[in-house]
């Protein structure tokens, strides 16, 4: 997976190890994002998925091997620098403040309030339905909207490389098409990278150019998303 040149290459790691005390769950793992690809990470419960997008943000630290992004080293930087120089995260776990409305929310991702008005159009290119529902509580949402929020809150900075995690969970498929469009949209008119820890694999070939399945910490197999694939990674997926 190391054979793009480095200078199309916007996220790289090289050997990582990461994990929680004394046990490591990402194990000597390397992997290379292009600039503008949708890459979908898949495996299944417990493989690490989770873990290796926090080693990336530096939520979980890396013990060994290098991450970098356009080519310079960000093992060590805060998470709150690199989301501040571009880097989108959508976590797994529900992270909103379900007491607070969806534009305190929304808030929450900028620095200012001037900032925030510009932030609110770019979402609400992807999903206009928040445009009316500002002063309403994140809570109140359904679960669907509540995953286009936390979705909208990661592209709020505009970022240039997004990390999801397994946003298509529980969701409806007419929702999942919608997450679908605003992906594709954000990686065609803005280049954007992205990166997707997915179990739901029709959405994940929906949307990918590549994939990779990973198994106990180590990229078991990859490929790039096209007929056949679907075959080769339920493979890797059954129980
Ligand atoms: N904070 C933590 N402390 C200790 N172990 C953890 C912690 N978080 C996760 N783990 C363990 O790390 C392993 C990988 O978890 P991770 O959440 O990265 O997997 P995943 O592939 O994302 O799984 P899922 O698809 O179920 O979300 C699991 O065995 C999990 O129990």
């Amino acid at each position: 997976m190391s054979d793009t040149p480095q200078s199309e290459t916007k996220l790289a790691l090289e050997g990582v190890t990461s994990g929680y005390g004394p046990v490591a769950i990402i194990k000597a793992l390397s992997l290379s994002v292009r600039k503008g690809e949708i890459f979908a990470l898949m495996g299944k419960n417990g493989m690490g998925k989770t873990t290796l997008l926090k080693t990336i943000l530096g939520l979980v630290p890396a013990r060994s091997g290098d991450i970098r992004l356009d080519g310079r080293s960000i093992v060590g930087a805060a998470p709150k620098v690199l989301i501040q120089s571009g880097v989108g995260y959508a976590p797994q776990e529900q992270p909103l403040f379900t007491d607070l409305s969806i534009r305190d929310n929304l808030r929450l991702a900028v620095r200012s309030d001037r900032e925030l008005e510009a932030a609110l159009e770019h979402v609400f290119v992807h999903f206009p339905f928040l445009r009316d529902r500002l002063t309403q509580k994140a809570g109140t949402l359904s679960g669907g909207e509540q995953k286009m929020l936390i979705l909208s809150r990661a592209l709020m900075l505009k970022p240039d490389l997004l990390l999801i995690d397994e946003i298509s969970e529980g969701l409806q498929p007419t929702v999942i098409a919608r997450i679908a469009t605003a992906l594709r949209a954000e990686r065609n008119d803005r280049g954007t990278t992205i990166l997707l820890v997915e179990q739901n694999l029709n959405f994940a070939l929906d949307v990918a150019d590549r994939w990779a399945v990973l198994k106990l910490g180590e990229i078991d197999d990859s490929g790039t998303a096209e007929l056949g694939s679907r075959d080769r990674i339920l493979d890797h997926l059954k129980i």
